[in-house]
């Protein structure tokens, strides 16, 4: 189909997606993904239907796409102290700094995802579709706004508003068509309840974990080490959303699951919240790439705060982070590998066996 010269960078970095991993160390499809969704033309703007908070799809004239999410709040702002984590707001810049963070671990499970300044005139309102266009209108102090339709936060009250022209945003490259790559949707067993009183069965039951790791698929492969290494990543960012995940189908049961949804991260920078270490703690299992990782960060010359900074420098909207959140990742690697010492020192002293918390296996590429 075609000739590979002629395909966009997104066509490339699809292409490019395998069994194991989104993109390959160091491919440099993935610095030109980037650069042409920060530069290229827009030529349409529509809402993605779906979801809970406001989207937008974003087609470039190159027939690429990209998933839009707009900033609603500077910085600084934290998750208000009365939301739950299903209705905090989702945060522009998270989805950006998980991309960086997901890449540093090695993991390279999360697409690429951009920040992005648009003239709100120019690029939304002239190029957004009947729908879009029908919630447009101008606030008070002059400025055009546009609130969309979703289930949460799609009114006049939380509309996204022009300043007084432009808008900062994120873009992520736009995963393969369902066509293309359909993929299947899974349960996270750790999945929390949703609702403001009740509680989810992993929060109950300090054995959960067994009953996991019996049952398909994490009772065989790589799926159990990979939900570790979620929620070594979940932890890093604070994001407590994570309901459920997808794989692609095409690669079968043994391969990685996406790393999709960032946008309640990186919302309390003076809180560690251990719940989200919950797989970790309860099943006591790391892998070991994502271990030396992580002590590589701890104790070598460059702590994982320095490298993000690094990271993330060349973006267009950087600073993407507040100071407080970089601060907060260096401490919780510090928390992370705590966690691992304690399993190690509960599994070490009942028997002489290998402490079956250490991790055990790579399994990324070639099992
Ligand atoms: N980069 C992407 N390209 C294409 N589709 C995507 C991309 N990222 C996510 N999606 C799809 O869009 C849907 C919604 O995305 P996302 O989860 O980020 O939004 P959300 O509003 O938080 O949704 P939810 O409320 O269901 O958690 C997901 O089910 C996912 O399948
Ligand atoms: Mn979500």
């Amino acid at each position: 189909m075609g000739d590979v010269n002629n395909l966009t960078n997104l066509e490339k970095f699809q292409r490019g997606i395998s069994k194991h991993e989104l993109y390959r160390e160091n491919d440099p499809v993935v610095n030109s993904l980037l650069s042409d969704m920060a530069n290229n033309k827009i030529v349409k703007v529509y809402q993605k239907e779906g979801g809970t908070q406001i989207k937008l799809v974003i087609d470039y004239e190159n027939k690429d796409e990209a998933l839009f999410k707009p900033m609603r709040f500077p910085r600084e702002q934290q998750t208000l102290p009365n939301h739950f984590y299903f209705t905090d707001f989702e945060r522009h810049n998270a989805e950006i700094a998980t991309f960086h963070l997901d890449k540093l671990l090695g993991f390279r499970r999360a697409m690429p995802v951009t920040g992005r300044t648009l003239n709100i005139t120019t690029e939304i309102y002239e190029l957004a579709d009947d729908e879009l266009l029908k919630t447009f209108f101008v606030s008070p102090s002059n400025n055009k706004c546009f609130h969309g339709k979703c289930t949460y936060y799609c009114d006049t009250s939380h509309a996204i508003c022009g300043n007084p022209d432009t808008l900062e945003g994120s873009f992520a490259a736009f995963l393969p068509s369902k066509e293309m790559g359909p993929r299947k949707v899974w349960r996270h067993p750790w999945r929390r309840s949703y609702h403001k009183r009740r509680k989810a069965q992993w929060e109950q039951e300090s054995d959960y974990c067994t009953l996991v790791r019996d049952i398909a698929p994490y009772n065989t492969g790589r799926r159990l080490l990979d939900l570790m290494d979620m929620s070594v990543l979940d932890f890093l960012t604070g994001n407590m959303d994570r309901h459920h995940y997808e794989t692609f189908r095409v690669f079968g049961n043994d391969t990685f699951p996406l790393h999709l949804d960032h946008g309640r991260g990186f919302g309390r920078p003076f809180d560690d919240e251990l719940t989200i270490l919950a797989p970790l703690l309860q099943c006591c299992v790391i892998r070991s790439s994502t271990l030396e990782t992580l002590l590589r960060f701890h104790t070598g010359e460059k702590r994982l705060s320095d490298a993000m900074r690094e990271s993330m420098a060349s973006d267009p909207v950087a600073p993407v982070l507040w100071e407080p959140h970089l601060v907060a990742l260096d401490r919780r690697v510090g928390k992370i590998l705590s966690a691992v010492r304690d399993c190690l020192s509960k599994t070490t002293s009942d028997d002489s066996e290998l402490p079956k918390s250490i991790v055990v296996d790579g399994s990324r590429r070639d099992s």
